[in-house]
């Protein structure tokens, strides 16, 4: 599936939310204005997104659905129960001429007829019929018709509200609400302005202003995991439990080793079985192997077993699963240091990548785990996981513009391929539901 179209349609939650909001607060002050309707015949431009996979390997995509659909045709208006009276009897075989003459009007006031009568000649208030697909029809009828049938020429209106200073507390508050944070969404309302205040905006005006501002927000923190000419490159994976780090793990390991790295999977959460046993599932499923140890072992005695059978093997990466347990900081601490200690002995710049797994249906949560967890490791970058089916996607622009840390990548599901590279533009776009 197109990598837009994936990620509009999980994050479709959070995008939803945000074009609701914006809908409501143009119209609550607004004016309809009249507007030229767009000229349906050109060119859509259909920019084609390549994303980066998160290995280094390309994982081709297939060109990505349209972004926007085109305006349907009209839909088909029920013919009123009480039809215009005709000025004078319609003579038969004229093409007024109705087919049958009504008994008398049936409204139906349940269930619209599937199809609306058509009078033999169109008149102003007929439905436009849709052109089937290759119908001559479309090429050859008068422009006029063609135009009503695409729906050219038709008065359009548009409702734009005046940005003023209502506006904008409403605008804040919108993506306050949207888990960008405070500080964030003042920033991006601020810019949203500069210039336009006290000019009129529409809807999709201030969606694509919007998608602007929050691209421009995570353009410097979109990047891929970077790859070190090391063997093995260690990756260390911490975040509080329930976050996503198995599967996470899970997903990088299946496309690291698609891209035709080695990899090696390291189960420090020593205390759970469940995770170890998760972590198996997952490593059968991407096709890696998986060190567990016995349960309640020391996880840097494993982890520097793991150092060991990683560099015999000559594998690329090796990746470290970690226990989340934040109740106990201290004890969580000294763990984490301890098997960045013990790697050390091995390779002096390992661990060369401390991922952060975020969980972003936790909202504001997020952010007090980053902080929390970059006083236990040395964090290099995020995962932001759950970004389907939740409405707190906006977090992410919060986490980019307070932190800065490098998105490394984006899980939108639970399967194994649910997990992207993190492309500043198209998750503008998906989040605000702007037209690409
Ligand atoms: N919808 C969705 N679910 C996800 C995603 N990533 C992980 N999950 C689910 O979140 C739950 C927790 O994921 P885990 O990978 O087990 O999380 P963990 O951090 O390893 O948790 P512990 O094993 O408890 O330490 C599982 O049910 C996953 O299927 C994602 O991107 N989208």
């Amino acid at each position: 599936m197109a990598f837009f179209k994936k990620l509009k349609d999980r994050l479709f939650k959070s995008s939803s939310k945000l074009e609701e909001g914006l809908e409501a607060i143009v119209q609550e002050g607004g004016e309809e204005e009249l507007v030229e309707a767009a000229a349906p015949d050109e060119p859509d431009p259909q920019p084609e997104p390549e994303p980066q996979p998160v290995p280094p390997a390309e994982e081709p995509e297939p060109a990505p659905a349209p972004p926007g659909v085109p305006d349907r045709p009209e839909t088909p208006q029920p013919v009123p129960a009480d039809p215009i009276p005709e000025p004078a009897e319609p003579v038969p075989g004229s093409p007024d001429y109705p087919e049958e003459v009504p008994e008398a009007p049936e409204p139906e006031p349940v269930t619209p007829p599937a199809e609306a009568p058509q009078p033999a000649d169109p008149m102003p208030m007929d439905p436009f019929p849709e052109i089937p697909a290759g119908d001559p029809m479309g090429q050859t009828a008068r422009p006029g018709i063609l135009g009503r049938l695409l729906g050219r020429g038709e008065p359009k209106t548009v409702v734009r509200r005046t940005l003023d200073d209502d506006m904008l507390e409403q605008l804040e508050e919108l993506l306050i609400a949207s888990d960008m944070g405070v500080d964030t969404a003042l920033r991006v309302t601020a810019n949203m302005a500069e210039g336009r205040f006290g000019k009129k905006l529409s809807t999709e005006e201030i969606k694509s202003l919007l998608a602007q501002e929050v691209a421009r927000i995570m353009e410097p923190v979109a990047r891929p995991l970077p790859l070190y000419p090391k063997k093995p490159q260690v990756v260390l994976v911490v975040g509080v439990n329930g976050s996503g780090k198995t599967t996470t793990i899970g997903k990088l390991a299946s496309q690291f080793r698609a891209a035709g790295k080695k990899v090696v999977i390291a189960a420090g959460d020593t205390f759970r079985a469940a995770a170890v046993e998760q972590l198996q599932v997952w490593g059968e499923r991407a096709g890696v192997p998986v060190l567990t140890a016995a349960q309640g072992s020391d996880p840097a005695s494993l982890a520097w077993d793991a150092m060991e059978q990683a560099q015999r093997d000559g594998a690329d990466l090796l990746m470290i699963d970690t226990a989340g347990r934040l109740q106990n900081r201290a004890d969580l601490m000294e763990e984490l240091a301890k098997i960045v200690r013990v790697i050390r002995k091995k390779d002096p710049d390992a661990p060369h990548n401390t991922l952060l797994v975020l969980d972003a249906t936790t909202g504001q949560n997020a952010l007090s785990q980053v902080e929390t967890f970059q006083k236990l490791a040395d964090v290099s970058g995020l995962v932001m996981t759950k970004l389907d089916g939740t409405a707190k996607g906006g977090v992410l622009v919060a986490l980019a513009d307070r932190f800065g840390l490098p998105i490394h990548a984006i899980g939108v599901g639970e399967q194994i391929d649910d997990l992207q590279a993190f492309d500043p533009e198209e998750f503008a776009q998906a989040l605000t539901g702007a037209a690409a």
